[in-house]
């Protein structure tokens, strides 16, 4: 049988005032799963999130956290790491202050040095928060998710300001969250993270979900690309092609690798180069494009 979703949302609505910010909407994660709540500015997902999270109560609809309900703090919020856009830390503390009162907020148990040591501010504990960098900013914020091992984490905009090693370590830390069955939901506008790490992504556009799916259901619904320069007066092609302003074609196909072999070969036996040739799959930049055009 399968076990009770980490999270539970069943028609789902927010307005504020005549405003309809989100408009009956449905989904479910999965224990361990991580799943990335994406969409346009102003879809409705921090909204979605603020709700979850017991930060705000819906106008209408069910929503479930662990089974409970998320306004019910005492049971839910233990069990949950919030990185936000921004904790609010006070300036005037120390990051060593600020990473022990998230344990007294949560009512998690954990060891400073090792929440310190994840955010790589081990080297910063006497340092007031006033005086760290954007990034080290950052990087205190992502303690609030790692702090005790919650079994849900949000990530919200979580590397905004990080640099590529910060990323790649804050990435690492999660994965280990992820192997020790923590579950993770992402907002992010860096749509390659998403990409990348998700299990399932649900696409929002004006309060609902544009789409809902793996990467791979969202992208199989637009062609992939093939690209490509030629000499003129080359021979026909093999496949329907256009041909842009500067003179690339391209080829939109649902059949990529097939494709791709059918016009290697063509260019085999013609002796044609295919200059600055490129073939790529669908990006989910791609289906966020198409958003409005259906
Ligand atoms: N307190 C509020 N009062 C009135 N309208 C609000 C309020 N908060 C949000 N909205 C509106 O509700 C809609 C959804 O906002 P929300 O912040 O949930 O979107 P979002 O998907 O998180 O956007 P973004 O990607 O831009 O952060 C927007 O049109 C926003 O202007």
């Amino acid at each position: 049988m399968p076990s009770t979703p980490v999270i539970d949302v069943a028609r789902l609505n927010l307005t504020y005032g005549d405003f309809h910010a989100v408009k009956d909407l449905s989904f479910q994660v999965a224990r361990g799963e991580f799943y990335a709540l994406l969409g346009t500015n102003g879809a409705g997902k921090t909204s979605t999130l603020e709700i979850i999270e017991g930060h705000r109560s819906a106008t209408s609809g069910s929503v479930r956290v662990f089974g409970k309900n998320p306004r019910d703090r005492a049971a839910v919020r233990p069990r949950m790491g919030i990185m936000l856009q921004e904790s609010g830390f006070s300036p005037d503390l120390t990051v060593a202050e600020s990473v022990r009162l998230i344990g007294s907020l949560t009512r998690r148990t954990d060891r400073i040095d090792r929440v310190l040591d994840i955010v790589d501010l081990t080297r910063k504990a006497g340092t007031k928060v006033s005086q760290l960098s954007g990034g080290e900013k950052r990087r205190l914020d992502f303690a609030t998710a790692v702090y005790g091992t919650p079994e849900l984490i949000f990530l919200d905009e979580p590397t905004t300001g990080l640099d590529i090693q910060s990323r790649d370590a804050l990435w690492d830390a999660v994965d280990r969250l992820r192997a020790e069955g923590s579950t993770i939901v992402l907002t992010t506008h860096y749509l390659e993270e998403a990409q990348q790490r998700a299990d399932r992504i649900g696409l929002m556009h004006n309060g609902v979900f544009h789409r809902e799916g793996t990467v791979s259901e969202l992208t199989r619904m637009l062609p992939a690309t093939i690209t490509f320069r030629l000499p003129n007066h080359s021979p026909a092609l093999p496949l329907p092609a256009t041909r842009d302003a500067e003179g690339k074609f391209l080829i939109e196909t649902f059949g990529l690798q097939k494709d791709l072999h059918t016009l290697l070969g063509w260019a085999q036996d013609h002796a044609m180069e295919l200059r600055d040739l490129q073939a790529g799959p669908t990006r989910l930049d791609d289906v966020f494009r198409s958003i409005g055009n259906d």
